[in-house]
């Protein structure tokens, strides 16, 4: 009974330690030459609104009147502070559900988007603001489901939460009030953004087609397996470029020149096919958007069931250790 009271106290002390450790998680402000200095950048994006600095996300939240800014974070994370006004989903609330697939991780159905985004407000003229802590990694992650669903107003914040506190704003513990709405998108799905399995099969073979892995160093070699997937390894023949390569240290994204750069000098140019790929199509969702959005490529696709499906499969075959 003294041990297990021993082992609570231990809980709660870790739990409140990690709680505040979150909050406190320091990030510098900067200064007004700096924020002006980031402005600089949008305007070389092959879509130059698609991205926009916290200082412009304010300007848009206080001049707009139909906006939802969404959180995309765990439940935790948001109520223990969010940028004001922002509404908070997480992974499951935009995946397929349990019984859709063998394998976690896909996306979900355009119905179920429209039943989401109508309840947090949301309709077919909403303009929308995402971001989340990683680098706006799963923010990116719901922009391509917008956006093979059809709905694109919408913006990604540059550096997420961290962009927002290094523009000196406040964050709130507040909820805001929703209005639920009906959202119906406009238009068919644009299937040329999804790669699928048969899509990654074809590529292996196609001189003009690369696949992309935009996992961790590791996890490409086969050293370690995020739990969720079935085998180490990568699929054979891939091409790796971590999807941070993408970011600053701030968490912002890097210039147009900076990332024609990285992909260019690494055979990733526009005039191929590229699928990429990650665990579960979140990390690869974000290098879809740089160089869809940020690039202007026009044949880049997301391979939504990534190294979760491709390693489920047994008969598949797999390749590890280091780059052939
Ligand atoms: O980001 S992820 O899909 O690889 S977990």
């Amino acid at each position: 009974m003294k041990k297990f009271g021993i082992a609570i106290l231990i809980f709660v002390i870790a739990l409140v330690g990690g709680m505040l450790w979150y909050r406190g998680r320091g990030v510098e402000v900067k200064s007004e030459i700096e924020l002006r200095e980031q402005e600089g950048k949008y305007a070389d994006y092959a879509n130059s609104d698609i991205v926009v600095s916290a200082v412009r996300a304010k300007e848009i939240m206080e001049k707009e009147e139909d906006v939802l800014i969404i959180d995309i974070r765990r439940s935790i994370a948001y109520s223990l502070g969010h940028i004001p006004g922002a509404v908070n989903v997480w992974r499951p609330d935009y995946s397929a559900d349990d019984d859709e697939y063998p394998f976690e991780g896909m996306r979900c159905s355009k119905e179920k988007m429209e039943i989401l985004l109508g309840s947090l407000g949301a309709d077919e003229n909403t303009f929308i603001l995402l971001y989340d802590d990683r680098g706006d990694y799963d923010a990116a992650r719901f922009w391509w489901q917008l956006d093979m669903y059809g709905h694109n107003k919408v913006a990604l914040i540059d550096g997420g939460l961290d962009g927002w506190k290094a523009a000196g704003f406040e964050v709130t513990t507040s909820k805001p009030e929703i209005i639920p709405k009906e959202f119906r998108f406009k238009g068919e799905m644009d299937l040329q953004k999804l790669a699928t399995l048969e899509d990654v099969k074809e590529a292996m073979s196609d001189p003009d087609s690369i696949i992309l892995d935009v996992r961790a160093f590791n996890e490409f070699t086969g050293e370690t397996l995020k739990s969720g997937a079935y085998r180490k390894g990568r699929i054979p023949g891939s091409i790796w470029i971590e999807y941070k390569e993408a970011l600053n240290e701030d968490n912002t994204f890097k210039t147009a020149d900076e990332l024609r750069e990285i992909y260019e000098s690494r055979g990733v140019t526009p005039d191929k096919n590229i699928i990429v790929y990650c665990q579960s199509g979140v990390r690869s969702a974000h290098t879809t958007f740089v160089l869809t959005q940020l690039l202007g490529y026009e044949n880049v696709r997301n391979y939504d069931g990534s190294w979760i499906e491709w390693s489920y499969y047994v008969e598949l075959p797999i390749e590890t250790g280091e780059p052939k």
